[in-house]
Order: C-alpha cells, then sequence, then structure tokens
C-alpha cells in the first residue's frame, strides 16, 4: 500500500499536473484553422489535395496558415508571403529542419546529404562544402559541360529535317541531366549514364511512394506495399555504381586547381579513407573538420541529381511554353536577341547580363511554375506563429506555387507578363534572391537552394540559345491559346502534356 501512494504521489502527480498544463497552454493557442478530420486517421483522406493547386484551394478557404492531421503527424500549410516571412525569417532557427519519410531515411543513408540533414553542425558543414567548392560561381563560370552540352543540344535540333516537330520537354529534360552527370562523374560512358537512369528513375518512384507506416508508426513493421525490399535493392544498386566510380577517380587523382574537376574529384579531398586527407598542405578549416565516407559522396550525388536536373529542365520548358502561348512576348524576347548578339552568331556568356526582357519573361516564369512548388520544413520544437500553437515535428509545407498567385501581392496574378519586372513595371525590383517574400522560387534563408547560381546560368543560357538560334511555331496549326498548360505534382511540377514545336533556323552562320 505504501509503494503504491509512493507512485501515486511521486510520479502520478508531477504527470498529471504537467499534462493539465500543457493542455491549459495549448488551450490558450488553438492549433491553425483547418477542415475537419476522422479519429486516427486525421485528414488523411484528403491526401488526394495535398498537391500545390489542392492547398492553394483550401487556403482561400481556411487562411494563409492551415492545419491538418496526417495520422499521428501535424501538418502546416503556409500560403501568403507574410505567413512565409514569419517562418523563413523571424522563427528560421525553428523551421528549417526537414521532414524524411522511411524511404528518404534509407535512401540518404540516414540523411547523410544536405538537403535532408537537420539544421545542425553536419548539415551546416556540408553546405559550407556546397557553397564554397562543389556548386561555387567559379564552378559556374568554368563550367564547360553546361556550354558543351547546349550547343550539342542545338546541333541536333539543327540537324532535324525541315518541318519536323521537336519534343522541347525531352531535348531540355536530356540536356539537363547530361549537364549534371557530368559535372558529377566527369565524362562516362553513355552506357553507364543509362545504367544511373534507372537507379534515379527507382529512387524517385520510392521517394514519392504512399506508405502507410509514414502516418501510422505502429503499421510500419507490416510493409505491406513491399517497400522496403525495393528499398534495399535500390540502395545495392547505388553503392556498386558509385563505389566503382569512387575507386576509378581515386586511381586516377587531379590535381584540385586544374580547373577541369568533378564534383566525386572536390569531395574526395574530404573523403577518410583519401591518402591526401592528412597532408600538410593545404589544410582549410573545412578540409580539417569535415570528414566524410563513401555514403555521404553518394548522397551528396543524388541532392545533386535530383536538385538539379527536372527543376532547371522543367523551368526552360516552362519558359518556352509561356513564350509560345504569348506570341507578342516571345518577340519582343527575340528582338533583344537580335539586337544585343545580332544575327551572325549565336549567344556568349557575357551576352547574358544585358539580355533584360528574357530575364523578365525567366523570373515571370518562376513566379507561375516554381520547379519546387512546395518546400518541405519540419518544426524543431514547440511554437508559436500568428497567434497559433505549432508542435514540434509538424511537416510544414510552404506553398510556393500559392504566394506566387497571391492575389493581394500580384496584379493579374494569373497572366504571364514579364514587363510588370522591367522598369516602370509594378514589380520592378522584386527579384527571387529570397528577400522578397512573395517570390520564392529558391526559397529563402538558411535552407535556400545552394544551386541558384548554377541553375539560373544553365535556365538562362539555354532558353536564350534555343530563342536566339531557331523561331518556334506550334505543330499541326495549334493556336496559342490550344497549348496546355496543365502540371503534374511529383517533387517538382512539370508541364503534364510536353511541350513540342517546329524549329526553323533564325542566324546566318551555321549550328553544326
Ligand atoms: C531552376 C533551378 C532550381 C530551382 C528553382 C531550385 C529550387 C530549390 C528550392 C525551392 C529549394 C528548397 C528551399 C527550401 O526548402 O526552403 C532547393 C534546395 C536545394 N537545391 Fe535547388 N533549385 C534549382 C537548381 C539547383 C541546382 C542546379 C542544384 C545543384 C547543383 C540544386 C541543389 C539544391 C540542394 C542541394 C538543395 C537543398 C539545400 C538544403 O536543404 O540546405 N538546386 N532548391
Amino acid at each position: 500500500m505504501d509503494s503504491l501512494l509512493f507512485i501515486f504521489f511521486f510520479l502520478l502527480t508531477p504527470l498529471a499536473l504537467l499534462l493539465l498544463m500543457t493542455m491549459k497552454r495549448r488551450r490558450k493557442r488553438p492549433l491553425p484553422p483547418g477542415p475537419p478530420g476522422y479519429p486516427i486517421l486525421g485528414n488523411m483522406l484528403m491526401m488526394d489535395q495535398l498537391t500545390h493547386r489542392g492547398l492553394m484551394r483550401l487556403a482561400e478557404k481556411y487562411g494563409g496558415l492551415l492545419h491538418l492531421r496526417l495520422g499521428f503527424l501535424h501538418a502546416v500549410t503556409v500560403s501568403t508571403p507574410e505567413m512565409a516571412r514569419q517562418v523563413l525569417q523571424l522563427h528560421d532557427n525553428i523551421f528549417a529542419n526537414r521532414p524524411a519519410t522511411i524511404a528518404i531515411k534509407y535512401l540518404t543513408y540516414d540523411r547523410a546529404d544536405m538537403a535532408f540533414a537537420h539544421n545542425g553542425q553536419f548539415w551546416s558543414q556540408m553546405r559550407k562544402l556546397c557553397v564554397m567548392k562543389l556548386f561555387s560561381r567559379k564552378r559556374a563560370e568554368s563550367w564547360a559541360s553546361v556550354r558543351d552540352e547546349v550547343d550539342r543540344t542545338l546541333r541536333s535540333v539543327a540537324s532535324e529535317p525541315p518541318l519536323a516537330s521537336v519534343n522541347i520537354g525531352e531535348l531540355v529534360f536530356n540536356l539537363t541531366k547530361n549537364i549534371t552527370f557530368r559535372a558529377a562523374f566527369g565524362s562516362q560512358s553513355h552506357q553507364e549514364q543509362d545504367q544511373f537512369i534507372l537507379i534515379l528513375q527507382e529512387f524517385s518512384k520510392l521517394f514519392g511512394a504512399f506508405n502507410v507506416g509514414d502516418f501510422i508508426p505502429w503499421l510500419r513493421w507490416l510493409d505491406m506495399q513491399g517497400i522496403n525490399k525495393r528499398l534495399k535493392r535500390a540502395r545495392v544498386s547505388l553503392d556498386s555504381f558509385i563505389d566503382r566510380i569512387i575507386d576509378d577517380h581515386m586511381k586516377n587523382r587531379k590535381d584540385p586547381d586544374a580547373g577541369d574537376t568533378d564534383m566525386v574529384d572536390d569531395m574526395l579531398a574530404f573523403l577518410d579513407e583519401s591518402p591526401t586527407r592528412n597532408a600538410k598542405e593545404p589544410a582549410d578549416d573545412l578540409q580539417a573538420s569535415l570528414k566524410l565516407t563513401r555514403n555521404h559522396i553518394k548522397a551528396i550525388i543524388m541532392d545533386v541529381m535530383f536538385g538539379g536536373t527536372e527543376t532547371v529542365a522543367s523551368a526552360i520548358e516552362w519558359t518556352m511554353a509561356e513564350l509560345m502561348r504569348s506570341p507578342s512576348e516571345m518577340a519582343r524576347v527575340q528582338q533583344e536577341l537580335a539586337e544585343v548578339v545580332g544575327l551572325d552568331r549565336k549567344v556568349h556568356e557575357t551576352d547574358l547580363e544585358k539580355l533584360h526582357y528574357l530575364k523578365c519573361a525567366i523570373k515571370e516564369t518562376l513566379r507561375l511554375h516554381p520547379p519546387i512548388p512546395l518546400l518541405l520544413h519540419e518544426t524543431a520544437e514547440d511554437c508559436e506563429v500568428a497567434g497559433y500553437f505549432i508542435p514540434v515535428r509538424s511537416r510544414v509545407m510552404i506553398n510556393v506555387f500559392a504566394i506566387g498567385r497571391d492575389p493581394a501581392s500580384w496584379t493579374n496574378p494569373n497572366s504571364f507578363k514579364p514587363s510588370r519586372f522591367a522598369p516602370g513595371g509594378d514589380a520592378e525590383g522584386i527579384d527571387f534572391k529570397g528577400n522578397f517574400f512573395e517570390l520564392l522560387p529558391f526559397g529563402s534563408g538558411r535552407r535556400s537552394c545552394p544551386g541558384m547560381q548554377l541553375g539560373l546560368y544553365a535556365l538562362e543560357l539555354a532558353v536564350a540559345q534555343l530563342l536566339h538560334c531557331f523561331t518556334w511555331e506550334l505543330p499541326d496549326e495549334m493556336k496559342p491559346s490550344e497549348l496546355d498548360m496543365g502540371d503534374v505534382f511529383g517533387l517538382t511540377a512539370p508541364k503534364a502534356v510536353r511541350l513540342c514545336a517546329v524549329p526553323t533556323p533564325r542566324l546566318t552562320c551555321s549550328l553544326l
């Protein structure tokens, strides 16, 4: 009896008090508004509405900060510039973690990459490595692969028979895939590239697969969909593929200052088993403190492949599609190209800075079609935003797509009007570097895109060359207004129907 009393007073009473205090605190600060859900399942039956477009519609009804319960998980969506400022600037240290599904944890070697690492020391060192070495401006400028691959794409278009329609979507996806593959691994055989694409495709399917265990943890062990077996197989294929490439690179070490290194070369200096790892010179702070394993290298390479391929490809395709749907805007961009570059040569990188209207058209495309429409973050602790309670480990979805079309921030938000960013336009001076919360295609703050410079370089050069070297007509006498502008939702939001168009050479010089 005595021991029962002891348990009651010394263990249960404090626990009950704690519970009461938490409930009292919670009652003062409600969760953000949201649609009602069912017991245990919460809003899981609304899964098909959790796309950028579905969430934008829900935000119109419930507001810029919206709460959903997905099984045992709290989810919050952010759909206005002001709410985005609150989570990405005011409370950025709380909102800078990343959520990860079972599949993502396994395929990133338990968050050994940068994109899925939680905000902390490891992530900040990885970020330094990426910003200073792997994705630096110097690398962008010396990225011969961008120039070479864009030229190769132009040659392939120029060699099409007259009046043949070109699938621009496929063309530019191949282009960006080749660019990132060469930047990551250097030149490899086509056979190796095809093998790697198969691995990437399986990773992509597994990243997007719905897994009940992510929402109801006690159902994890069941593996009803057989996902665990597929995850193991996918990782074994990646291991054997990249281990071979790392071994080859270790055998043929390159001078890091030679200027022709790829990302694997650059990361070898940080590999724990590397012979140069403990060399006396040069040992900057990062090299002394950051130790990478092969798993880190594999995980970072996957970040680059996923972060840098489809994003850039979909931005090129959307820019071309928006311009083809607005012939007067297309004419203005091509007129600028003719004046700045001249019709007797291709575009040089140094021309890009002078192509102001082309840049406006790209900015307007990124506003209407941000390649990553939902930014996924996770809270590191309980907090309060705009008077609402957001629990720790909530999944946060920042709806950049809805924000870019916010009627309170943009006039005619759904129209394609590049001139809004030009001198005298009502959005003049707004850029996408993360200071203007109404335009966030690259995010803002500590988790914003570290590959922005590289991405923009490939995007601007590809669009400029395609529009300068050719005029484009829609096939089969299709009218611009008939162009399908629907998108599909996944890790990115590319065009649902690939853009096809008929090119006619525009320059007096040969492209072949
Ligand atoms: C048009 C091109 C691109 C767009 C629109 C884009 C957009 C984004 C966005 C929106 C984020 C997430 C921001 C957040 O969660 O708050 C992101 C993160 C990231 N991007 Fe990009 N990106 C592009 C190109 C690239 C390229 C070329 C690379 C690599 C070479 C890259 C690598 C990454 C990585 C590694 C992250 C994760 C950063 C972190 O979690 O700390 N991206 N990008």
